[in-house]
């Protein structure tokens, strides 16, 4: 269900199309994993811009043979040395765009950048320095996770063969298969499948990172490593893009994020920023004597949107006041020093900022779980 490095994920899919490599036969979703040779030229108006970048991407647009536009008009901008996390619900357009990045799927229009080169022209020099854990049947469910491991090494022209057991030893230990290596792939569940396509796109030392869903099939051990697995390699210097439909499983390791919806990507950029921007907001329990002065003191302060709120899960005798605190407000530690000069009984302070989750709520009024 994985295909791996780049470079072996066109060798697998050179293989597939020769009958060497059988379709896993559990494969969530069979993928068309053909290079597309035929594509449009992307490289002829570089910028400065494009260069600087892991992945850009220009006016990037997929519409398939049934009509459907999955991704529209992208404008994808992952700074090198970053942690990217590509959200969106199911079906938002995720695995198209990264499948036309990685020149799997060719676009209907738009461009492709990839570590400053244009893409599809120079997949053969730029993929190489590219891991990629994408869906697409890429493993062969008679052989063991090891040997699987060392046809993929094998499939790649660059690398020696004299360290080949050390370097698939290596990486299965890294993503914790060591133990399953020799079993077949066929018996692997699916998160030893998600492990053994991270094993495979970390064969050899990579500049980008693509991971499509890599917490896919995991339990949250299996999540949390992949999480320490990202940071890793980001340490290590690598820029990842790391796609999730499950906002929280990967948000924390983002230094970046762009959040997907409906094909159309809503926004990008420092994730910090993104949710600092806007929705921070102070909430005060209190007792029930302290609820008038408490708003009234943080009107008198200025502060917009204030209120009881009526969902907080405090118990009845400890309400929660809310406003808002934008960047002009006054900082908390006032506020708070405020409401206790108010004499106005303090439970608890807090400032909130929004979450990612909460962020695309506001963005699209729609949940985060929302296929179309
Ligand atoms: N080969 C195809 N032909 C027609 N429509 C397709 C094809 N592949 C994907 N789609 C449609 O394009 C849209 C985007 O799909 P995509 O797989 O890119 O979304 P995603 O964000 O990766 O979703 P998920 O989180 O479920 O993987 C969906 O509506 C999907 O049904």
């Amino acid at each position: 269900m994985t295909t791996t490095g780049a470079a072996g994920a066109r060798a697998a899919a050179t293989a597939g199309q020769s009958g060497a490599v059988t379709a896993a036969q559990d494969s969530p979703r069979p993928v068309d994993a053909r290079p597309t040779t035929g594509q449009p030229r992307a490289g002829g108006d570089r910028t400065p811009d494009d260069a600087a970048a892991a992945v850009r991407t220009r006016g990037l647009t997929k519409r398939f043979a049934t009509g459907q536009v999955a991704v529209d008009g992208l404008d994808l901008h992952v700074p090198r040395g970053a942690v990217f996390g590509f959200l969106g619900p199911n079906g938002s357009g995720k695995t198209t765009t990264i499948r036309m990045l990685l020149g799997l799927v060719r676009p209907t229009a738009g461009t492709v950048h990839l570590l400053g080169a244009p893409m599809p022209d120079a997949a053969g020099r730029v993929l190489p320095r590219v891991g990629a854990l994408v869906e697409g049947p890429a493993f062969h469910p008679y052989l063991s996770g090891r040997a699987n491991l060392a046809r993929l090494d094998a499939a790649d022209a660059t690398t020696d063969p004299r360290t080949r057991v050390h370097r698939t030893g290596e990486a299965l230990e890294r993503v914790g298969l060591g133990a399953a290596a020799d079993k077949r792939y066929r018996q692997y569940s699916l998160g030893m499948k998600q492990r053994l396509g991270l094993a495979a796109a970390l064969l050899r030392p990579r500049d980008l990172l693509v991971l499509d869903e890599p917490t896919n099939g995991l339990d949250p051990q299996g999540t949390r490593e992949v999480r320490h697995l990202v940071r890793e390699l980001a340490d290590g210097g690598a820029t990842v893009l790391v796609s999730s439909h499950l906002l929280t499983e990967i948000e924390q390791v983002c230094t970046h994020v762009g959040i997907m919806g409906r094909g159309r990507l809503l926004l990008q950029g420092p994730r910090a920023e993104l949710t600092a921007r806007r929705g921070v907001h102070v909430v005060v329990r209190t007792t029930p004597r302290g609820v008038q002065p408490g708003l009234a003191e943080l009107r008198r302060l200025g502060l917009p949107d204030v209120r009881v709120d009526g969902h907080a899960a405090a118990p009845a005798d400890e309400p929660t006041l809310v406003a808002g605190l934008p960047d002009d407000a006054p900082p908390p530690q006032a506020v708070a020093a405020a409401l206790v000069r108010a004499g106005v009984d303090l439970v608890a302070f807090e400032v909130r900022r929004p979450s990612l989750e909460e962020l695309f709520v506001e963005l699209t009024g729609e949940g985060f779980d929302v296929a179309r």
